[in-house]
């Protein structure tokens, strides 16, 4: 500790994040001494968090994550004798409340000001917003993620070693609309189902994966009329009847005219087990008996874990209709982009569970609880709180070994470590392995030309610029060149009106096959040449385009006809690119649905295994990366 010391006094550090690990790595940075941090976090605290992230207490509940935290931070470094910052011009563990990405007030001169800067985030979109923004600013990044008992540290140094993006990310889990509108064969279909019904009643319909144009559809669903069309207005304060009886009429269509009619053209010929439609009027009559006896099925708090009944299903789902009708408050504003589903509210949960039960059931699906719903439809992987405590250890063992060795050393010195549920061979439970150098074709470290295939003639600007370039390639502010020819700046009124064109109609020339474009962010100090490669797909393809990797074959012919019922295990997205990682924030898109994956620990590196419906998501060891295996016995410092 003694080399270690001055080097200590003298380093400043950025964390971001102060969730689940950002705790346990404040509480390890203040208790070694380090007195120059700062931390970056967006949230707030909420009592689901106060079980692990132990600086918090219930009296924060609804305070700044990192506000908090800090001055928990600041005793301990007290009891340590130190009241101030060693370092001019960095705070004594001072917060900014506020997200990563906002450029205003994190830009790259910001960064700069840090030796080196630790992640403690859960999301891959703003992992990836730092990493470029660390190699900007040229400093070490220490990455760390957990999803349960697994985690995984690492050392990101631009040059040295892989970037944050070197690698593709894992895939999300994609379910076929067909799966989801008429086919659902697993729980999981039923709530993404569910989910989608909440924002077509409740949110901006159009955006609902199960809204149906009925003027430009040939044969509209039965219940776009009853859900949407005939929605009431919350400020005509409509009537208890009124609302029973919009009620009555969606549930009715969703669950008994539209599966009928659905049967009557022989859509579920062959099925294994056939639907079968619910009696919306008969289950409504227990509902009525509860509210005249003013005895609710217990469907709330210590309901959680029990299985509701259809008829307990079609309560809810009425009583939450009434509620969003009656209150105000809940959700905030009806029938706008903002009446989003959210696994913490309480009202939208609700709903999901009961509708996407009532749903399983018609199809003979196992039914699930408030709590495993929950878990589906946040796919929530519970937090381990030692797990965080493992991972943020060794983020500050490798934060060490930065300050005795020299960035310039980091490749050779410092280790990418999993930690693991299972002992390995040698019974250990961590496993350090090298870090390899960066993958030459990363567009984000290497500034590789990147290859993006689309059809040119189908796609407009404006998909181009959220779904891949945001969303996909996670740029924050792009500017986009043909030649020297700008034709999109990020925030600029001018080049509005290239948005709705399509790209082969865009000025100089428009972008075809074989177009070379420049895509620039000042706010990420990126710029990558893009070579456009025109391809067709097919309507039902799941990715309308293809990032990175070399220049795409053309398409083998079309085998026979996808079975409709094809249940796919666990589809990807097809991208094998190097450098091209998946956006975990595209859940709206609207040929998909996407159950968001839980991106800890599995965000780190990709793992090529077959993978089931029922993994949790973690990710095994690499057995053999870069320099191969390398067990050590021990995790040490030097
Ligand atoms: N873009 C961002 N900018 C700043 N902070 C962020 C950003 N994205 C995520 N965070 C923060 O990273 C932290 C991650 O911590 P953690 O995984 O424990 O999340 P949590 O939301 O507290 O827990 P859980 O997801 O389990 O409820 C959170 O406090 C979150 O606010
Ligand atoms: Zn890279």
């Amino acid at each position: 500790m003694d080399v270690l010391s001055p080097l200590i006094s003298s380093s400043s550090i950025l964390v971001i994040g102060s969730g689940g690990i950002g705790c346990e790595l404040l509480k390890n940075l203040a208790g070694s001494g380090f007195t120059a941090v700062e931390v970056i976090d967006l949230d707030t605290i909420d009592v689901s968090n106060l079980n692990r992230q132990f600086l918090f207490r219930g009296e924060h509940v609804g305070l700044p994550k990192c506000e908090v935290a800090c001055a928990a931070s600041r005793k301990i470094s007290s009891t340590l004798g130190h009241t101030s910052s060693s370092v001019p011009g960095v705070g004594f563990y001072k917060p900014h409340h506020g997200n990563v990405k906002d450029n205003s007030r994190f830009s790259t001169s910001f960064f700069k000001r840090f030796t080196v800067v630790l992640n403690a985030l859960d999301n891959v979109s703003a992992r990836r917003h730092v990493n470029r923004l660390c190699l900007s600013a040229d400093i070490p990044l220490i990455e760390a993620g957990t999803t349960g008992y697994l985690g995984q540290t690492t050392v990101i140094a631009g040059k040295q070693t892989e970037c944050y993006e070197c690698q593709p990310k894992p895939t999300q889990k994609v379910y076929p609309i067909c799966t989801i509108r008429s086919t659902p064969s697993m729980p999981v279909h039923c709530i993404v189902w569910g989910k989608e019904l909440y924002k077509l009643m409740f949110g901006d319909a159009t955006a609902s994966m199960l809204f149906e144009d009925t003027v430009e559809s040939d044969e509209p669903s039965t219940f776009m009329e009853p859900v949407v069309d005939s929605r009431l207005k919350p400020t005509d304060s409509p009537s208890f009847d009124s609302i029973k009886s919009y009620a009555v009429s969606a549930l009715t269509a969703l669950y008994t005219t539209e599966i009928n009619k659905q049967l009557s053209m022989d859509r579920y010929k062959g099925a294994a087990k056939v639907p079968v439609a619910k009696d919306i009027e008969a289950l409504m009559v227990k509902a009525e008996e509860w509210w005249k006896s003013n005895e609710p099925p217990s469907t709330k708090d210590n309901g959680e874990k029990i299985i509701w009944t259809d008829e307990q299903c079609c309560h809810e789902l009425f009583s939450i209709i009434k509620e969003v009708y009656t209150t105000s408050t809940s959700p905030p504003a009806l029938f706008t982009a903002a009446t989003e589903f959210d696994k913490d509210n309480h009202l939208s949960m609700r709903f999901v569970t009961a509708a996407s039960n009532l749903r399983a059931s018609i199809f003979s699906i196992e039914t699930s609880s408030f709590y495993t719903a929950k878990g589906i439809a946040g796919n929530i992987i519970p937090a381990i709180a030692t797990t965080n405590a493992i991972v943020a250890g060794l983020q500050v063992l490798e934060l060490f070994k930065i300050l005795k060795h020299g960035v310039s050393k980091i490749k050779g010195v410092c280790k990418f470590t999993y930690c693991l549920r299972d002992k390995t061979r040698k019974g250990l439970f961590l496993q350090p392995t090298s870090l390899v150098s960066p993958n030459e074709k990363c567009y984000v470290c290497r500034n590789a030309r990147v290859v993006l295939s689309l059809n040119t003639e189908t796609t407009n600007l404006h998909t181009m610029i959220d779904d891949i370039l945001k969303k996909k390639m996670s740029f924050n502010s792009p500017i986009l060149q043909i030649g020297c020819s700008q034709i999109y700046e990020d925030g600029e009124e001018e080049y509005e009106v290239n948005l709705p064109k399509l790209l082969k109609d865009l000025p100089a020339g428009g972008i075809k096959d074989g177009t070379i474009l420049t895509v620039e962010d000042f706010e990420q100090d990126m710029e990558i040449t893009l070579e456009i490669v025109h391809m067709e797909f097919d309507e039902e393809d799941e990715n309308q385009f293809i990032v990175g990797g070399d220049k795409p074959k053309p398409k083998p012919s079309k085998p026979s006809e996808k079975e409709e019922d094809d249940v796919p295990g666990d589809d990807n997205l097809g991208d094998s690119a190097a450098g091209a990682a998946d956006a975990n924030d595209n859940n709206d898109d609207d040929d998909i649905v996407e159950i968001t994956e839980e991106d800890n620990a599995n965000s780190l590196r990709t793992r090529k295994r077959g993978r089931s419906e029922e993994d949790d998501g973690a990710v095994a060891p690499k057995k053999a990366r870069g320099g191969g295996e390398d067990e050590e016995a021990a995790i040490a410092i030097d």
